[in-house]
Formats: C-alpha cells, sequence, structure tokens
C-alpha cells in the first residue's frame, strides 16, 4: 500500500486528472452503449411476434392478445435511422421532422405488408436519438385511452429538456413526477386562463394587437401600393411575448416598440439549451459553457420577475387580474384565508418557473401559428372575403372602430365563428405540438379486441399525422374552416378526439383560449384593412440566393427545424392598405 501511495505521488496531476476523467467516460460510454443494444433486443424481440398473432413458442397466454407493429426493416445496427433517413431525402435539408412522420404514416404499407390499414400505434427504434423505444400514435382513440381515458404521466424527458429554462418547477415538469401536484397547480392557474378573465384581459390585449396591426400598416406602402419587404414573424413573437408578460404577471414589457430587452433575451439565450436527453446533450450539460449561461440568464429571469410578483402579493385582492395574482388569491383562500400568503422561497422558485414556461410556451408557438393562418387565408380569396363580412356584420363596418366595440363589448369575440374556425383549420394542417407520455406495464392500448404493450416506451402523440388521416377528416389536405362550423352527423364534423393541437384531457394545453383570442384578434385587425403578398422569390432577390428553391409539398412555405420549428424565412412578406368603406 505504502509503495503505491509513493509512486502515485510522483504522478502529475494532469495524469491523474486525465485518468479520472477517462475512466468516467469510458464507462459512461459503455453504460449508454449497453442501453442501446437493450433497446434495439427489445425490438428484435418485439417484431419477432406475429403481429396478428403470438410468437410461435411464446408460453405466456396474454401475449396471444398482446401486439407489436414495429415497423420493418430494423436494422440491428442503425434501429430504424435508416428508414427515417430515407424518407428525409427528397425533403430539403431545413425541413421540419414532423414532414418524415407524414410520409411514414402515408406509405404505412411497405412498412406493414401484412396490414389491412395503418395500425393504430407504431413501434418505432431511434437509439441513440431517443434513449427508449418510441410508441407513435396514430388514431383517435388510442390518443383518448392515453391522454384521457386513463392519462398516463408525462415522459420524464419533458422535465430534463426544461431544466436550463425553468429549473423543473413548471407545469410541465410537475405532471412528470407527481400527477398531484400537478392537479394543485393547475388548479391555482386555471381561473387566470379562464374565459371570464381573458374577456376581462380584453383592453390589454387589444393594446397590444393594436401596436401590431399599427406596425404592419406602417410597413405598407404609400398611396395604396406595396411596402418593402419584411419578415412577419420577427413581429409575432414579440407581440405574443408582450402579451404572456401582461397577462400572467402585469408586467409591460413593450418588445413591440423597443425590444429586444433583458428578459427575452435571457429566455431567448436558454431556449437552444432545451434539448432531448441524449448522450451528447447530458456531455453538453457537463460543460462549464452550459453552467454559466444557465446561471447568468437565470438571474436576469429572476430579477425580471420578482419585484411584479412581491407586488402581486402585496396588492391581490377583489380586483386581481393577472395570472399569478388570481393564483396567489386562490393559494390565500385554499391555505389559511387570514394575512397575505408568506412568500416564501420555495413558492417565489416555483412561481418564476411557471412563469418562465408560459413565456416560453406561449410565445413562438402562438406566434408562429399566426404566421401560419395569415400565410393560409391568403391562399383563398374566398376564405378573406367570408372573414372580412364576418367582421363587418360582428364588429360594425368601419374597421377603425373594431376596437372600440370589442373593449366595450368583449364578449363579440365569441360571435366570430367563422374567424375562429379558420384558426382551428390552420391548426389542423399545422399542429406545432404533441405530448410525450411514459409508457407502463400497467397501461396497454386497448383497440379493436387486441391490445398493444407500452412497458419501457415512450409514447408520443402526433397531431399532424392524425390531422391529416382521411378516415377522420375528409378531403385532408384542403382548407375547410366550415369543418368546425358543420352540425354534428354532417360528413365534415371532426370526428371525436381527432382535433388535437392543444392536445386533451387533464394536462391540455391551459392557454388555449388565449392563443385563439389572439390569433383571432390578429385576424380582425389586419383582413379589412390590408393585403398581404407572402414573397419569397423577392426574399431570395434581396439576400442574392441563386440556384433553385426549395418546396415542400409544392409549397415555399414550409415548416423548419425542430421543436415547434418555424416558417421557412420566417414568413417574408409585404403588404399594402385596403381601401375603407367611404
Ligand atoms: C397555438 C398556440 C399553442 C399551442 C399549439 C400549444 C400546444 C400545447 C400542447 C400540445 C401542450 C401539451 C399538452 C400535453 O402534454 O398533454 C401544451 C401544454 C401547455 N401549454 Fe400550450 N400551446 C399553445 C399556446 C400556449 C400559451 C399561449 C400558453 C400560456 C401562456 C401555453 C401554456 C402551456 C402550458 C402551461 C402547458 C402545460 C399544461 C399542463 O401541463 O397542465 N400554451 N400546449
Amino acid at each position: 500500500m505504502d509503495i503505491a501511495f509513493g509512486r502515485l505521488k510522483d504522478v502529475p496531476v494532469w495524469i491523474l486528472t486525465g485518468t479520472f476523467v477517462s475512466v468516467l467516460l469510458v464507462s459512461w460510454f459503455a453504460r449508454s452503449l449497453h442501453r442501446g443494444i437493450t433497446i434495439r433486443r427489445k425490438i428484435r424481440q418485439l417484431s419477432s411476434r406475429n403481429i396478428t398473432g403470438k410468437k410461435n413458442n411464446e408460453p405466456d397466454h396474454h401475449n396471444a392478445l398482446r401486439f407489436t407493429p414495429v415497423m420493418q426493416p430494423h436494422s440491428f445496427i442503425l434501429g430504424h435511422l435508416p428508414i427515417l433517413k430515407a424518407l428525409g431525402n427528397s425533403l430539403p435539408k431545413d425541413a421540419h421532422p414532423g414532414y418524415i412522420s407524414e410520409r411514414l404514416v402515408a406509405e404505412w404499407k411497405t412498412y406493414f405488408p401484412k396490414e389491412d390499414s395503418c395500425p393504430p400505434v407504431i413501434y418505432l427504434d431511434l437509439w441513440p436519438f431517443f434513449p427508449q423505444p418510441i410508441i407513435y400514435v396514430t388514431s383517435a382513440e388510442a390518443c383518448y385511452q392515453l391522454t384521457q381515458g386513463n392519462p398516463q404521466p408525462r415522459h420524464p424527458m419533458f422535465r430534463w429538456a426544461l431544466t436550463p429554462a425553468t429549473e423543473g418547477k413548471d407545469l410541465i415538469s410537475m405532471a412528470c413526477t407527481s400527477m398531484s401536484t400537478h392537479k394543485l397547480w393547475r388548479s391555482l392557474l386555471n381561473p387566470g386562463f379562464s374565459s371570464r378573465n381573458l374577456i376581462a384581459s380584453m383592453p390589454v390585449l387589444l393594446e397590444e394587437v393594436l401596436i401590431f396591426s399599427k406596425m404592419l400598416k406602417d410597413a405598407a406602402g404609400s398611396g395604396g401600393n406595396w411596402g418593402d419587404l419584411f419578415t412577419v414573424y420577427d413581429k409575432t413573437i414579440r407581440l405574443t411575448f408582450d402579451i404572456i408578460a401582461r397577462v400572467a404577471l402585469g408586467l409591460r414589457l413593450h418588445e413591440q416598440t423597443s425590444g429586444p430587452g433583458p428578459l427575452f433575451q435571457a429566455l431567448s439565450n436558454v431556449i437552444p439549451l432545451v434539448k432531448m436527453d441524449t448522450l451528447w446533450n447530458r456531455a453538453e450539460r457537463l460543460l462549464p459553457k452550459y453552467r454559466k449561461t444557465v446561471s447568468t440568464n437565470g438571474k436576469v429571469m429572476r430579477d425580471a420577475l420578482l419585484p411584479q410578483i412581491e407586488r402581486s402579493a402585496q396588492s391581490y385582492g377583489d380586483d386581481a387580474d393577472t395570472i399569478v395574482d388570481l393564483a396567489l388569491r386562490d393559494l390565500h383562500v385554499k391555505s389559511n384565508g387570514g394575512g397575505t400568503v408568506q412568500l416564501t422561497p420555495d413558492l417565489v422558485d416555483t412561481i418564476i418557473s411557471q412563469i418562465k414556461f408560459f413565456l416560453f410556451a406561449g410565445h413562438n408557438t402562438t406566434a408562429q401559428t399566426i404566421c401560419w393562418t395569415l400565410y393560409e387565408v391568403n391562399k383563398y380569396e374566398n376564405v378573406k372575403e367570408a372573414l372580412r363580412a364576418e367582421h363587418n356584420e360582428v364588429l360594425g363596418a368601419n374597421p377603425l372602430r373594431a376596437a372600440e366595440t370589442l373593449r366595450s363589448q368583449p364578449y363579440k369575440i365569441k360571435e366570430l365563428r367563422y374567424t375562429s374556425a379558420v384558426v382551428k383549420e390552420t391548426l389542423r394542417l399545422h399542429a406545432l405540438s404533441e405530448t410525450f407520455r411514459q409508457g407502463t406495464a400497467s397501461f396497454d392500448f386497448e383497440i379493436d379486441g387486441k391490445s398493444f404493450p407500452t412497458e419501457d416506451c415512450m409514447i408520443q402523440t402526433n397531431p399532424i399525422i392524425l390531422h391529416l388521416r382521411e378516415d377522420l377528416w375528409p378531403r385532408p389536405l384542403e382548407f375547410l374552416p366550415e369543418r368546425f362550423m358543420v352540425p354534428d352527423g354532417h360528413a365534415l364534423h371532426p370526428a371525436k378526439n381527432a382535433w388535437r393541437p392543444f392536445e386533451m384531457g387533464s394536462m391540455r394545453c391551459i392557454g388555449e383560449e388565449l392563443a385563439m383570442i389572439e390569433i383571432v384578434l390578429c385576424l380582425v385587425f389586419t383582413v379589412r384593412e390590408l393585403e398581404f403578398d407572402f414573397d419569397w422569390a423577392g426574399w431570395d432577390k434581396l439576400h442574392d440566393r441563386s440556384g433553385p428553391p426549395d418546396y415542400v409539398n409544392g409549397r415555399r412555405g414550409y415548416r423548419c427545424g425542430d421543436g415547434v420549428g418555424h416558417i421557412k424565412d420566417n414568413l417574408p412578406c409585404r403588404v399594402k392598405q385596403r381601401k375603407l368603406p367611404a
């Protein structure tokens, strides 16, 4: 022993450190590799079962009823990655992976040659990009079972992914670890997002949307001509950020007119760190740069939010109107009913985490959807005309008085049924989000007398796929807002549980109604006064781009990037003023 210590003393520190780090890396790598092999084996085992019967030598009688539609072929080295790569080959490099899922389901017969219809769930092996086998849910009934019938917990990966932005005390993360904590906080936060409170917040919403529409009008050319090119997303993202900060906390940020401010900037700095739990993303989190970015920006966000929370804790009462005011008032009633709510460090951390998540979840999704809505609407003259007719009828013929009408009669927004249907149809064609749930031994999908196990799998709903299924949505590629207005029983009426851009069940998007109101207001304050020209050719020219342009499904306006993604080039656009009625 002494000899060993004696020798150790002479070894330089850098060699000792290097050896230690190498051992750690090798064992970490070995563990990950072992995990990968386990996944590949599991998928092999599952796919060796006959999809319409049990594996020949399988003794377990339960398995006779269990089905595991694994996509074929499956490579032991690369899993299903080669299939996905091949499906993506015909897409532009920057196209969103959602298009690959779309193609996979459209071409299901190639991958499930023995089946008569596309399986309701599909088993995929995408290790090392996903740390577990994935189950893609492709049927409305299966989605229902997962989120409403027998709601399963969110996949823990969400919590891991969100940690750099929210430190894991937001609603999404809570639903990964404790359903009861999620339920408690959801009940505290629901009143702020209720229809009643949002209608009461109409003056605030109008104030922000009017700034947005003024900025668009300012971009129009003079004398009724087209103005210069600009990108719509850069304006919608600031609008939605301003709105959430005001509705959640009463914080007026003026992002639209003088951003980017520190809060927006700090959140934008940490969002790129919100990533899936993979081998290399784990490695990234060990780097000092990662830690510094998280702590510096976390402090900036905390400094911006804390004073407002303290104000809210002092002043919530009968005139409470922000989401945090209402949550604190509710907490007060629930906890003691006397004095004021004590802002303990844990409570402050949780509120900050929740608000950061509202800012995170609510700004990009809504901003992108405003872009997609304007893009879709402007393809169809009949849709624009129907929108204008509805706005004239409900809000009066003079668009310049619409704000006044909505301020005095905010409930009128509910009468804009066609406008709301246009937004819903846009969200059907451009569903930007989904849910990931954790599979367990106690939860199998039960469909048409067959049972599909989920143990040790990550389950992903796929609204994009569901929304394009012809059996659920007749004429699925057409833009038909009428679907959402026709009575039950009509061929176009949406099938039960089939429209899920905000998902469904106890964890469905809490901001659904807020997002819908924002988007409806954006239509109200633009379609009667402006014409839009989404001009990618002009944008190419402006940026000296040569070579053939990229298209997806014949369109230049396609979804790029990952996650929520973004519309190509952030939607380049020119606007001109329409002639108003005399
Ligand atoms: C068009 C805009 C939006 C879309 C498409 C969208 C979509 C979604 C989806 C698919 C989920 C996952 C539900 C699940 O896991 O079951 C979700 C959750 C959530 N969204 Fe949204 N969202 C939008 C806007 C907003 C806004 C404006 C806010 C808030 C200001 C917001 C806050 C949240 C929150 C807090 C959750 C977690 C809910 C919970 O766990 O209880 N979202 N959203």
